[in-house]
């Protein structure tokens, strides 16, 4: 049995508190689990070398990330990364070794049964790969399910069940059982599931993987719909990086239990944090992800009155049409305001990975090309 150490948690209000936050977190599993984090020597080694030495397996290594309210948090790596082990400490699933985990604000390491119950049903629901439904309910009841263990009175969760199973697009199919279902449509019943508890953030354990490439593709515009309209936390593992990208606001990128780098998409690809994130990003088409930022210049005085306007978050890709239909450099605009003009040789350059846009040069002040302090490279 591994003894959790909880360090305690700083306070602060709800409204200004990230939905987690997490501070040098760490899972080993094995023997005297708790002696690897506690202990600087042994926290170096390499897993190979940890193994060897204690025959034990650190699969979340000193993490520290919050994840803010309303963002799509992408937690992403291959195989035995540590995607899942971190994310089920997020709600002690797995009980962590060491670190600290808050909820907006609320540390999680301190609660007793009951409030971690409060907090798995009410607060952080899941949404698994294998969906988990009852067979012999029907589509309706499995959605109002979360809410029957809560306690919520019949008409109310029907009612309930009835609105968010309108929301995932399964009108008309509520009678059926799991089983008359397609693997898409008893995903969509996991997400309304998750969705009917109506919870500060959703957690996506890789849900979409056992489906096919075209099914998938509309379960993820599902979650980009969802949270568009609702603006709903989600926190989603993906071993997909096209999946990472087409999610995430931020991502995380694990590689042996670490944090090798935390950013937005176009971070990621634009500015990768070491060779391994370079290689891992390599054949990502570059103008579909870098935005227009990445490539602008100032406007010269006679630019800024006439061209194709676009947005500053419009992608490289969008501009390269706009400057082709054209003929001429296109204005980013911002507000009514040019902020800039990027030219064909500019695109160009962000598509090739040369020159001096070549790995992300973010112009804009404020928006730094690198990960911000404490958030990039663990
Ligand atoms: N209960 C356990 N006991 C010992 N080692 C474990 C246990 N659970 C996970 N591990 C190890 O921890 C590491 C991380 O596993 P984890 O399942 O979190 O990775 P993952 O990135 O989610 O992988 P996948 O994408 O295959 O699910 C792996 O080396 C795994 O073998």
């Amino acid at each position: 049995m591994s003894t959790t150490v909880a360090a305690p948690v700083a306070t602060q209000t709800p409204a200004d508190a990230p939905v987690f936050s997490v501070d040098g977190l760490w899972k080993v599993f094995g023997p005297k689990a708790e002696r690897v984090p506690a202990d600087p020597e042994l926290a170096a080694l390499s897993p190979a070398e940890l193994r060897q030495r204690t025959g034990c397996n650190a699969a979340v290594r000193d993490v520290s990330f919050d994840v803010r309210k309303g963002e799509v948090f992408v937690v992403m790596g291959l195989s035995g990364s540590g995607k899942s082990t971190l994310v089920r400490c997020l709600t002690r699933l797995i009980e962590p070794t060491y670190g600290k985990i808050a909820i907006e604000g609320e540390d999680v390491l301190g609660m007793d049964k009951s409030r971690l119950r409060e907090l798995r049903r009410r607060r952080a629901a899941m949404v698994f790969q294998h969906f988990g439904l009852l067979p012999h309910r029907s589509v309706l009841d499995n959605v109002a399910y979360g809410l029957e263990i809560q306690g919520v009175g019949k008409a109310e969760r029907r009612a309930k069940a009835e609105e968010v199973v309108a929301k995932v697009g399964l009108e008309g199919m509520e009678q059926r059982r799991p089983g008359q279902l397609s693997g898409g449509q008893q995903q969509r019943v996991g997400l309304a599931r998750a969705l009917a508890v109506d919870p500060e953030v959703l957690l996506f354990d890789e849900p979409f993987s056992a489906l096919d490439p075209l099914i998938r593709r509309d379960m993820q515009e599902e979650v980009i719909r969802l949270h568009r309209e609702e603006g709903r936390t989600m926190v989603f593992i993906t071993h997909d990086l096209n999946e990472a990208l087409r999610l995430g606001d931020r991502i995380a990128l694990m590689r042996d239990g670490r944090i090798v780098q935390l950013g937005t998409p176009e971070e990621i690809v634009g500015s990768p944090a070491d060779d391994y994130v370079r290689e891992f990003v390599r054949d990502v088409p570059r103008e579909q992800v870098m935005t227009v930022r990445t490539a602008m210049r100032p406007a010269a005085a006679d630019e800024a009155g006439h061209g194709p306007a676009v947005a500053p978050e419009a992608t490289v890709s969008e501009a390269i049409e706009a400057v082709a239909r054209s003929g001429c450099p296109a204005r980013v605009m911002d507000d009514g305001r040019c902020v800039g003009v990027v030219d064909s040789e500019a695109l160009l350059e962000v598509v090739a990975g040369t020159g001096e846009h070549g790995e992300g040069q973010v112009d804009e002040p404020g928006r730094p090309a690198a990960p911000a302090p404490g958030e990039g490279v663990a």
